[in-house]
């Protein structure tokens, strides 16, 4: 089933500053929206009230209409998938086992995996490109391996909504592009925090600009990707282009100093 994500009225307090604002944003079903912005802007922390790590000051977070907070865990866990940052496998279990993780919130206690359980696996560790790698201890994995198998262990989860924070982190970048593919083309409504804004604009529908805590621009890339909001929130002079084949806006970065008034 395909669900909205309403994230309404957001704010989280911590030592009492606002790190997040009074956001409020949707994820229309199926689609994929991008949070961008500064380092400390706040993407973490809206990740988290989503996937519960975290309860907001004030606001209300729905899935498919249904508020966070009136659903079990069980049920949270079942809806939504989370891909955190810095996610660290400290027990040495084969990767089959981390991705068969992702069909616990399905199970009936200890009930062992059902041969559709089993197949569900499978087809994410496919999808990603780690069935090869089923047999060997997680410890053993490079970075890009065990980011990969993380991504399966979500899609073996089979959430309504999945979410995921600076999933391209470790991968090279046929993995990205295979990563970013899969998202679009999964169906499921996704929320993902990315860096590369080259990247966000190809894979996103919509972008979610976050700038000291606040919302500070949303719509498609095209509208919010502009030279202007560069300067201003990141604080980068760029240059944008539209992307020959893809008609997507691109950033053009320089390192060298440009004369006032070039981008
Ligand atoms: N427990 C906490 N106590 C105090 N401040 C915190 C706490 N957790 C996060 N912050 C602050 O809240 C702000 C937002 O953090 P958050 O991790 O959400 O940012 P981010 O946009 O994800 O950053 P990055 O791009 O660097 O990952 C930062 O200034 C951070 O230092």
């Amino acid at each position: 089933m395909t669900v909205d994500l309403n994230v309404d009225s957001l704010t989280v307090e911590l030592s009492g500053r606002a790190i997040v604002d009074a956001i409020t944003f949707d994820v229309e079903p199926g689609t994929v929206v991008g949070l961008v912005g500064p380092n400390g802007s706040g993407k973490s922390t809206v990740l988290r009230c989503v996937y519960r790590a975290l309860r907001p000051s004030r606001g209300v977070v729905r899935v498919g209409g249904a508020d966070l907070d009136a659903l079990s865990a069980r049920d949270r866990a079942r809806r939504i998938g989370a891909l955190t940052q810095n996610s660290t496998g400290e027990l040495d279990f084969t990767t089959e086992e981390v991705v068969a993780l992702g069909r616990s919130p399905h199970l009936r206690g200890n009930a062992p995996l059902t041969a559709a359980d089993r197949a569900l696996c499978d087809e994410a560790m496919r999808q990603v490109g780690v069935d090869h790698l089923r047999g060997r201890g997680v410890l053993s994995l490079s970075g890009g391996e065990w980011q990969r198998v993380l991504i399966a262990r979500a899609l073996a989860q089979q959430p309504e909504v999945l979410v995921l924070d600076e999933p391209t982190n470790h991968l090279d970048l046929r993995h990205q592009l295979d990563l970013l593919r899969l998202l679009r083309s999964s169906g499921l409504t996704v929320l993902v925090v990315l860096h590369d804004l080259n990247l966000a604009a190809a894979a996103c529908d919509r972008l979610c600009v976050l700038s000291h805590g606040e919302l500070v621009a949303s719509g498609t890339p095209a509208e919010v990707l502009t030279e202007s909001l560069l300067s201003t929130v990141f604080g980068v002079r760029a240059a944008i282009v539209e992307h020959p084949v893809d008609r997507v806006p691109q950033v053009l970065h320089s390192l060298s100093d440009h004369p006032e008034g070039t981008p």
